[in-house]
């Protein structure tokens, strides 16, 4: 079992009958999804949203009964994986691209575990770049505004095309090599007109089940204030 998979099948364990659970987005999330269609199959009873097409995909092909946001106006839990994370749980999202979905999906939810490889552990977020949504229009102003908070933001591709996001959005990632204060830097992105939103992801998890090489988990609980 690879460790992905161990650490999302542990968290898996901690979805109950009549649960509304939030699919994550990504290849930790892909094996908790997984787990939960068996899970599902075997004759548990949840409902489901997804943050991200493919995952929405997955989940269906799974036999997993998904509703709509008008069907739903909360979740019970919320599954994700995450680019980084550290010892408070605050976190980098958005490496797939699906970060405003996640948000959303996770801050509606009582809780948020977060599933990842021992790789995603960090002592000080910042060396993965940080994921930044912004609308296309005057996307050059929006990038301009970005270095000028100390990181060189660079426009995701996807092979010749600049990507999309699934709501239509572009992906500037923006590497500042270590973000001394992550609640500051937030609330200096939110000020800028063109972004949709940020991948850091602060307050919003309360545990973190990390997969390690030698096939132990460990979990990191925090009390996320929610
Ligand atoms: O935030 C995400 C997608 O937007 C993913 O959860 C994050 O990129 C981690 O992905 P993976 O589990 O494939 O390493």
């Amino acid at each position: 079992m690879n460790v992905k998979q161990l650490a999302a099948e542990k968290a898996v364990e901690y979805v109950q009958d009549g649960m509304k659970v939030g699919l994550g987005t990504g290849s930790t999330a892909y094996w908790a999804i997984r787990k939960l269609g068996e899970r599902v199959n075997e004759g548990l009873k949840i409902t489901a949203v997804a943050t991200s097409q493919a995952s929405e995909d997955q989940a269906r092909e799974l036999g997993i009964p998904l509703v709509s946001f008008s069907e739903v106006d909360s979740l019970d839990l919320t599954i994700d994986g995450a680019d980084e994370l550290d010892g408070t749980l605050q976190l980098i999202k958005g490496g797939g691209g699906a970060l405003l979905r996640e948000k959303i999906v996770a801050m509606g939810s009582t809780r948020m575990i977060v599933v990842a490889d021992e790789s995603k552990a960090v002592t000080t977020l910042g060396k993965f770049p940080l994921p930044v949504e912004i609308v296309p229009f005057a996307w050059e102003w929006t990038v301009a505004d970005l270095a000028k908070l100390g990181c060189k933001p660079e426009l995701r591709r996807s092979g010749d095309e600049l990507y999309k996001t699934d709501n239509g959005n572009y992906i500037a990632d923006c590497r500042f090599e270590a973000i001394a204060s992550a609640a500051d830097l937030a609330l200096s992105l939110q000020r800028i007109p063109g972004v949709v939103e940020h991948g850091l992801f602060i307050g919003i998890a309360s545990m973190a089940i990390v997969g390690k090489s030698d096939g132990t988990i460990e979990i990191i609980e925090v009390d996320s204030g929610r």
